[in-house]
């Protein structure tokens, strides 16, 4: 399916953001992870949370769920002998469930999406995984991946956080559950560290202790841990809300988004400050976004590690600023769905931007007079690529033609009928 955006110059309304993606699947985990009986209140619903459901009853949890809430009663340490396991698309289901993999006799993680998930690598995780005696096969650090558990103790083992934060995050999951305790060492650089806060938050709420080093680049996991059964809450999600905001921001708007909590642990909040920054006029009170957008965007310089998932839709906004914006520190945008670097800047390109890619930056040379549109853009199997182009099309002179937009729900299934809601000119076709 893809979707036809004609440009929009005016947006008006509000929305209750989505639940949280990040949240969700680890609610789910330690959910399964724990003996008793769990309850998540308003857990997401998209293709990346719904892989996580799947997977964790394949392992043995017994889900239940209803409009607002999923019970679940968990396996504790002891899943299910599954033989094979399908995570769709989803990198951090597939990298956490994989560290859970190690306490099956033989798991394979099959390959569904070759030309997405099927070109992440994973190798940093399956080294760690082997330094606890598990055994991999694996395809050159790609899926399909075999797990052959071998009943790990603990102990001390060394991950790279050079890529990605899920593979740290995958084993803070597994060690509290091992016989033994264990210390784990990041090397080189830890990207994506905020996310690494979620995953602690998380663990402490389920009743796990871990002493972290201040750095999150050290920690100690006391072996035989169990994870309690709680009551959870899942909060709005800022990556899909951001593509929302930018989308106000490039118009002309009065937006509102609910259930933006101001304290939230997902770095990418920082969508809000950017777009202050941008002079985008705005406030963000008691949990609501409010944008009242002029088309008026000033360039903006970012560390966009502290945000992942939301560069993209930065990048859509600086796309109609005045000036040039720079997104540094952005290398693992690379490893994603798609290249989130070259693919995503090849697209906007095609659209009219005017961008250039670093190794690990993107320069956008602003064009507040819109750009040309008029043409069909891949969506590289990508929801945020996907998001991000509807920005630019709501202003650009002719519409863009989103061409298999329907990956949108790999995160937000809904997005599309958010902006409607909001006036936007976005219609599906075949
Ligand atoms: O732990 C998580 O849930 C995630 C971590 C981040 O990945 P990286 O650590 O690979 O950047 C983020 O981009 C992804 O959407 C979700
Ligand atoms: C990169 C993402 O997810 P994952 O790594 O879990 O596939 C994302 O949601 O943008």
């Amino acid at each position: 399916m893809d979707v036809i955006v004609t440009p929009t110059p005016k947006l008006q309304g509000d929305i209750q953001a989505l639940s949280s993606k990040n949240y969700t699947t680890r609610y789910l985990l330690v959910a399964a992870l724990a003996e008793g009986t769990s309850t998540i209140y308003f857990p997401a619903h998209s293709e990346d949370s719904d892989a996580m459901r799947r997977c964790i009853r394949d392992l043995g949890a017994i889900v239940e769920e209803d409009e607002e809430k999923i019970v679940i009663t968990g396996f504790g340490n002891r899943p299910r002998d599954v033989k094979e396991l399908n995570v769709g698309n989803a990198g951090a289901v597939l990298r956490f469930l994989m560290a859970v993999a190690a306490l099956c006799p033989e798991v394979t993680f099959v390959n569904t999406y070759p030309d997405s998930l099927g070109k992440r690598p994973h190798d940093d995780l399956i080294d760690s995984l082997r330094q606890l005696g598990v055994t991999v096969n694996d395809n050159a650090g790609k899926l399909p991946i075999t797990i052959s558990g071998g009943n790990p103790k603990g102990g001390r083992i060394t991950v790279s956080g050079n890529v990605s934060s899920q593979f740290l995050s995958a084993l803070l999951f597994l060690t509290p559950l091992l016989a033994e305790d264990s210390e784990i060492e990041v090397l080189h650089d830890l990207k994506s560290k905020v996310v690494v806060g979620q995953t602690l938050e998380v663990l402490e709420q389920a009743g796990i202790k871990i002493e972290a080093s201040d750095d999150l680049m050290f920690y100690r996991i006391p072996g035989g841990q169990k994870y309690e059964a709680k009551t959870y809450r899942v909060q709005g999600d800022y990556p899909g809300s951001a593509a929302v905001l930018a989308a106000a921001a490039v118009t002309e708007s009065d937006v509102t988004i609910h259930h933006l909590e101001e304290k939230s642990k997902q770095g990418e909040r920082a969508i809000v400050d950017v777009l202050r920054m941008m002079e985008v006029p705005l406030t963000h009170e008691n949990g609501d976004v409010i944008v009242r957008g002029n088309g008026r965007l000033k360039a903006v310089e970012f560390d966009g590690d502290a945000a992942t998932d939301a560069v993209l839709a930065m990048v859509a906004a600086a796309v109609f600023a005045e000036g040039t914006s720079r997104f540094y520190n952005v290398e693992n945008l690379r490893y994603k769905e798609c290249d989130r670097i070259t693919d995503y800047l090849n697209e906007l390109r095609k659209a009219g931007a005017n961008v250039e890619e670093r190794q690990s930056e993107i320069i956008v040379h602003g064009r507040p007079e819109g750009v040309e549109g008029g043409v069909e853009i891949n969506a590289h199997y990508d929801h945020r690529v996907i998001m991000a182009l509807t920005v630019v099309g709501l202003r650009a002179k002719k519409p863009l033609r989103i061409l298999d937009a329907h990956h949108v729900a790999k995160s937000y299934p809904i997005y599309f009928d958010h902006l409607q809601a909001l006036g936007a000119n976005v219609e599906w076709v075949k």
